[in-house]
Protein backbone atom coordinates (compact mmCIF):
# COMPACT_ATOMS: atom_id res chain seq x y z
CA UNK A 1 0.00 0.00 0.00
CA UNK A 2 1.49 3.55 -1.05
CA UNK A 3 0.81 6.34 1.03
CA UNK A 4 -1.32 9.09 -0.44
CA UNK A 5 -0.61 12.20 2.02
CA UNK A 6 2.42 12.70 3.66
CA UNK A 7 3.86 15.12 6.42
CA UNK A 8 7.64 15.92 7.58
CA UNK A 9 7.90 18.37 10.36
CA UNK A 10 5.00 20.09 9.69
CA UNK A 11 4.40 23.20 11.82
CA UNK A 12 1.51 25.54 11.47
CA UNK A 13 0.72 28.75 13.12
CA UNK A 14 -2.04 31.18 12.85
CA UNK A 15 -0.55 34.50 13.26
CA UNK A 16 1.96 33.91 16.34
CA UNK A 17 -0.02 31.26 17.47
CA UNK A 18 1.42 27.78 16.51
CA UNK A 19 -0.90 25.25 16.52
CA UNK A 20 1.02 22.41 15.04
CA UNK A 21 4.46 21.49 15.92
CA UNK A 22 6.43 18.96 13.87
CA UNK A 23 3.83 16.61 12.69
CA UNK A 24 5.48 13.66 11.03
CA UNK A 25 2.23 11.26 9.91
CA UNK A 26 1.31 9.23 6.71
CA UNK A 27 -2.38 8.37 5.13
CA UNK A 28 -2.64 5.06 3.30
CA UNK A 29 -3.93 4.05 0.21
CA UNK A 30 -7.48 2.59 0.26
CA UNK A 31 -7.85 3.02 4.35
CA UNK A 32 -10.12 5.07 6.30
CA UNK A 33 -7.65 6.83 8.75
CA UNK A 34 -9.46 8.41 12.10
CA UNK A 35 -7.60 11.46 13.71
CA UNK A 36 -8.34 11.52 16.63
CA UNK A 37 -8.04 14.28 19.64
CA UNK A 38 -9.56 17.03 21.97
CA UNK A 39 -11.47 20.15 20.31
CA UNK A 40 -8.45 22.15 20.08
CA UNK A 41 -5.69 19.88 19.19
CA UNK A 42 -5.16 21.16 15.23
CA UNK A 43 -6.97 18.16 13.54
CA UNK A 44 -9.36 20.57 11.26
CA UNK A 45 -6.29 22.15 10.51
CA UNK A 46 -4.31 19.26 9.46
CA UNK A 47 -7.14 18.84 7.08
CA UNK A 48 -7.52 22.17 5.70
CA UNK A 49 -3.43 22.28 5.25
CA UNK A 50 -3.66 18.78 2.77
CA UNK A 51 -6.23 20.42 0.64
CA UNK A 52 -4.85 23.89 0.90
CA UNK A 53 -7.69 25.76 2.74
CA UNK A 54 -5.30 27.46 4.98
CA UNK A 55 -4.29 29.95 1.97
CA UNK A 56 -7.18 31.52 2.34
CA UNK A 57 -7.04 32.55 6.05
CA UNK A 58 -5.12 35.71 6.57
CA UNK A 59 -1.97 34.99 8.83
CA UNK A 60 -1.79 31.51 8.12
CA UNK A 61 1.96 30.00 7.61
CA UNK A 62 3.04 26.75 7.81
CA UNK A 63 6.41 25.23 8.04
CA UNK A 64 8.08 21.66 6.91
CA UNK A 65 6.72 19.51 3.92
CA UNK A 66 2.97 18.01 3.33
CA UNK A 67 2.99 16.04 -0.15
CA UNK A 68 0.08 14.80 -1.75
CA UNK A 69 0.42 11.88 -3.94
CA UNK A 70 3.86 12.32 -3.74
CA UNK A 71 4.21 15.82 -4.68
CA UNK A 72 4.46 18.61 -2.43
CA UNK A 73 1.40 20.42 -1.66
CA UNK A 74 2.79 24.22 -2.65
CA UNK A 75 3.33 22.42 -6.45
CA UNK A 76 -0.46 21.97 -6.68
CA UNK A 77 -2.88 23.69 -8.33
CA UNK A 78 -5.14 24.30 -5.15
CA UNK A 79 -8.75 23.89 -7.60
CA UNK A 80 -7.19 20.18 -8.42
CA UNK A 81 -5.72 19.41 -5.37
CA UNK A 82 -9.49 20.66 -4.23
CA UNK A 83 -11.05 18.40 -6.56
CA UNK A 84 -8.97 15.26 -5.81
CA UNK A 85 -9.73 15.38 -2.02
CA UNK A 86 -13.50 15.77 -1.47
CA UNK A 87 -14.48 17.24 1.98
CA UNK A 88 -17.12 17.52 3.78
CA UNK A 89 -17.74 19.71 6.84
CA UNK A 90 -18.91 19.08 10.21
CA UNK A 91 -22.17 20.85 9.98
CA UNK A 92 -24.50 19.92 6.86
CA UNK A 93 -24.11 22.49 3.81
CA UNK A 94 -25.87 21.39 1.32
CA UNK A 95 -26.71 24.06 -1.45
CA UNK A 96 -30.32 25.53 0.04
CA UNK A 97 -31.17 26.69 -3.40
CA UNK A 98 -30.87 23.12 -5.19
CA UNK A 99 -33.06 20.76 -5.46
CA UNK A 100 -32.17 17.22 -3.96
CA UNK A 101 -31.04 15.60 -7.18
CA UNK A 102 -29.23 19.21 -8.62
CA UNK A 103 -27.02 19.45 -5.27
CA UNK A 104 -25.42 16.33 -6.66
CA UNK A 105 -25.69 16.51 -10.29
CA UNK A 106 -24.07 20.23 -10.02
CA UNK A 107 -20.23 18.21 -8.32
CA UNK A 108 -20.25 15.63 -11.71
CA UNK A 109 -21.05 18.83 -13.90
CA UNK A 110 -18.87 21.42 -12.39
CA UNK A 111 -16.24 18.98 -11.07
CA UNK A 112 -15.98 16.24 -13.81
CA UNK A 113 -17.11 18.57 -16.78
CA UNK A 114 -19.52 15.68 -17.74
CA UNK A 115 -22.31 17.10 -20.01
CA UNK A 116 -24.21 13.84 -20.94
CA UNK A 117 -27.62 13.97 -19.26
CA UNK A 118 -27.48 9.89 -18.50
CA UNK A 119 -24.21 9.57 -17.20
CA UNK A 120 -24.98 12.35 -14.66
CA UNK A 121 -27.89 10.77 -14.21
CA UNK A 122 -25.94 7.50 -13.06
CA UNK A 123 -23.33 9.12 -11.03
CA UNK A 124 -26.32 11.04 -9.02
CA UNK A 125 -27.57 7.43 -8.60
CA UNK A 126 -24.39 5.55 -7.48
CA UNK A 127 -23.31 8.58 -5.20
CA UNK A 128 -26.83 9.13 -3.25
CA UNK A 129 -26.61 4.93 -2.99
CA UNK A 130 -22.96 5.45 -1.81
CA UNK A 131 -24.29 7.67 0.86
CA UNK A 132 -27.01 5.93 2.26
CA UNK A 133 -29.54 8.20 0.93
CA UNK A 134 -31.14 6.97 -2.03
CA UNK A 135 -33.98 4.73 -0.66
CA UNK A 136 -35.08 7.89 1.52
CA UNK A 137 -34.90 9.92 -1.81
CA UNK A 138 -35.44 8.47 -5.15
CA UNK A 139 -39.08 9.41 -5.20
CA UNK A 140 -38.77 12.74 -3.94
CA UNK A 141 -35.57 13.91 -5.94
CA UNK A 142 -36.84 17.15 -6.71
CA UNK A 143 -37.57 18.41 -3.23
CA UNK A 144 -35.39 21.01 -1.66
CA UNK A 145 -33.01 20.16 0.86
CA UNK A 146 -34.68 22.10 3.63
CA UNK A 147 -36.88 18.99 3.71
CA UNK A 148 -34.50 16.33 4.95
CA UNK A 149 -33.75 15.58 8.55
CA UNK A 150 -30.14 17.09 9.58
CA UNK A 151 -28.57 13.28 9.49
CA UNK A 152 -29.91 13.24 5.80
CA UNK A 153 -28.71 16.31 4.54
CA UNK A 154 -25.25 15.35 5.38
CA UNK A 155 -25.84 12.27 3.54
CA UNK A 156 -26.67 14.56 0.75
CA UNK A 157 -23.03 16.23 1.28
CA UNK A 158 -21.58 13.20 1.02
CA UNK A 159 -23.57 12.35 -1.87
CA UNK A 160 -22.28 15.78 -3.58
CA UNK A 161 -18.43 15.04 -2.35
CA UNK A 162 -18.47 11.56 -3.92
CA UNK A 163 -19.77 12.66 -7.00
CA UNK A 164 -16.49 14.45 -7.84
CA UNK A 165 -15.11 10.85 -7.50
CA UNK A 166 -12.39 12.26 -5.89
CA UNK A 167 -9.48 9.50 -4.38
CA UNK A 168 -9.88 10.99 -0.78
CA UNK A 169 -12.28 12.13 0.96
CA UNK A 170 -11.29 14.86 4.18
CA UNK A 171 -13.78 14.21 6.68
CA UNK A 172 -13.76 17.19 9.99
CA UNK A 173 -16.22 15.83 12.88
CA UNK A 174 -18.69 14.89 9.95
CA UNK A 175 -21.51 13.47 12.57
CA UNK A 176 -20.90 15.73 15.32
CA UNK A 177 -24.35 17.52 14.78
CA UNK A 178 -26.33 14.03 14.22
CA UNK A 179 -28.36 11.76 16.12
CA UNK A 180 -26.61 8.17 17.09
CA UNK A 181 -28.82 6.38 14.19
CA UNK A 182 -27.57 9.00 11.72
CA UNK A 183 -24.19 8.21 12.86
CA UNK A 184 -24.07 4.73 12.64
CA UNK A 185 -25.35 4.88 8.60
CA UNK A 186 -22.81 7.35 7.84
CA UNK A 187 -20.21 5.70 9.45
CA UNK A 188 -21.41 2.13 7.30
CA UNK A 189 -21.43 4.05 4.47
CA UNK A 190 -18.08 5.26 5.21
CA UNK A 191 -16.86 1.75 5.33
CA UNK A 192 -18.42 0.42 2.15
CA UNK A 193 -17.11 3.54 0.20
CA UNK A 194 -13.66 2.44 1.35
CA UNK A 195 -13.97 -1.18 0.31
CA UNK A 196 -16.11 -1.02 -2.44
CA UNK A 197 -14.91 2.32 -4.71
CA UNK A 198 -11.09 2.61 -3.45
CA UNK A 199 -11.45 5.94 -1.53
CA UNK A 200 -8.93 6.79 0.71
CA UNK A 201 -10.73 8.48 3.72
CA UNK A 202 -9.29 10.64 6.63
CA UNK A 203 -11.85 11.22 9.63
CA UNK A 204 -11.70 14.08 12.33
CA UNK A 205 -13.18 13.12 15.76
CA UNK A 206 -13.30 13.91 19.07
CA UNK A 207 -15.07 10.63 19.51
CA UNK A 208 -12.17 7.18 20.98
CA UNK A 209 -15.63 5.17 20.12
CA UNK A 210 -16.52 6.55 16.30
CA UNK A 211 -12.63 6.39 15.63
CA UNK A 212 -12.20 2.76 16.85
CA UNK A 213 -15.34 1.75 14.63
CA UNK A 214 -14.57 3.19 11.49
CA UNK A 215 -10.93 3.47 11.14
CA UNK A 216 -7.98 0.84 10.04
CA UNK A 217 -5.88 3.53 11.15
CA UNK A 218 -5.27 6.14 13.85
CA UNK A 219 -4.11 9.20 14.26
CA UNK A 220 -3.89 10.70 18.19
CA UNK A 221 -3.14 14.14 18.45
CA UNK A 222 -3.10 16.46 21.51
CA UNK A 223 -2.04 20.32 21.81
CA UNK A 224 -0.93 19.74 17.95
CA UNK A 225 1.73 17.04 18.60
CA UNK A 226 0.98 13.46 17.31
CA UNK A 227 1.11 11.54 19.93
CA UNK A 228 0.94 8.17 18.21
CA UNK A 229 -0.23 6.55 15.22
CA UNK A 230 -0.44 2.87 13.46
CA UNK A 231 -3.05 0.39 13.07
CA UNK A 232 -6.22 0.90 15.17
CA UNK A 233 -6.58 -2.65 16.42
CA UNK A 234 -2.84 -2.28 17.44
CA UNK A 235 -3.43 1.01 19.03
CA UNK A 236 -6.67 -0.30 20.80
CA UNK A 237 -4.61 -3.86 21.94
CA UNK A 238 -1.52 -2.09 23.09
CA UNK A 239 -1.31 1.67 23.54
CA UNK A 240 2.28 3.00 23.79
CA UNK A 241 1.72 6.40 25.45
CA UNK A 242 -0.40 7.40 28.42
CA UNK A 243 -2.38 10.10 26.91
CA UNK A 244 -3.54 7.09 24.69
CA UNK A 245 -4.29 4.98 27.40
CA UNK A 246 -6.24 7.65 29.31
CA UNK A 247 -8.44 8.65 26.30
CA UNK A 248 -9.37 4.80 25.35
CA UNK A 249 -10.20 4.38 29.38
CA UNK A 250 -12.84 7.54 29.21
CA UNK A 251 -10.58 9.38 31.58
CA UNK A 252 -11.13 12.66 29.29
CA UNK A 253 -15.00 11.89 28.76
CA UNK A 254 -16.13 14.87 30.52
CA UNK A 255 -13.85 16.74 28.70
CA UNK A 256 -14.62 16.44 25.03
N1 LIG B 1 -8.75 30.77 11.65
C1 LIG B 1 -8.15 30.69 12.84
N2 LIG B 1 -7.52 31.75 13.38
C2 LIG B 1 -6.89 31.67 14.58
N3 LIG B 1 -6.82 30.55 15.33
C3 LIG B 1 -7.44 29.45 14.86
C4 LIG B 1 -8.14 29.45 13.60
N4 LIG B 1 -8.64 28.21 13.40
C5 LIG B 1 -8.29 27.48 14.47
N5 LIG B 1 -7.56 28.22 15.34
C6 LIG B 1 -6.97 27.74 16.61
O1 LIG B 1 -6.07 26.68 16.29
C7 LIG B 1 -6.14 25.65 17.28
C8 LIG B 1 -6.46 24.33 16.60
O2 LIG B 1 -7.77 24.41 16.06
P1 LIG B 1 -8.42 23.24 15.19
O3 LIG B 1 -9.79 23.73 14.77
O4 LIG B 1 -7.48 22.84 14.15
O5 LIG B 1 -8.53 22.08 16.28
P2 LIG B 1 -9.49 20.83 16.31
O6 LIG B 1 -8.73 19.77 16.98
O7 LIG B 1 -10.03 20.55 14.97
O8 LIG B 1 -10.65 21.32 17.27
P3 LIG B 1 -12.23 21.44 16.98
O9 LIG B 1 -12.73 20.04 16.88
O10 LIG B 1 -12.75 22.18 18.17
O11 LIG B 1 -12.36 22.23 15.69
C9 LIG B 1 -7.19 26.10 18.28
O12 LIG B 1 -6.52 26.68 19.37
C10 LIG B 1 -8.00 27.13 17.55
O13 LIG B 1 -8.52 28.10 18.42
Amino acid sequence: MREVIRTERLSFWYGSKKVLHDVELSIMENSITAILGHSGSGKSTLLKVFNRMTDLIPGARMSGKVEVFGKDVREWDPYELRRRMGMLFQIPNPFPHLSIYDNVAIAAQVSRNIKDKKEIQATVEWALRAAALWDDVEDRLDDFPYKLSGGQQQRLCLARALAMKPEILLLDEPTANIDFENTIIIENALKDIAKSSGITIVIVTHLPDQAVRVSNYMIIMNRGVVVEGGKTEEIVRNPKEKFTKLLFNGFFREKI
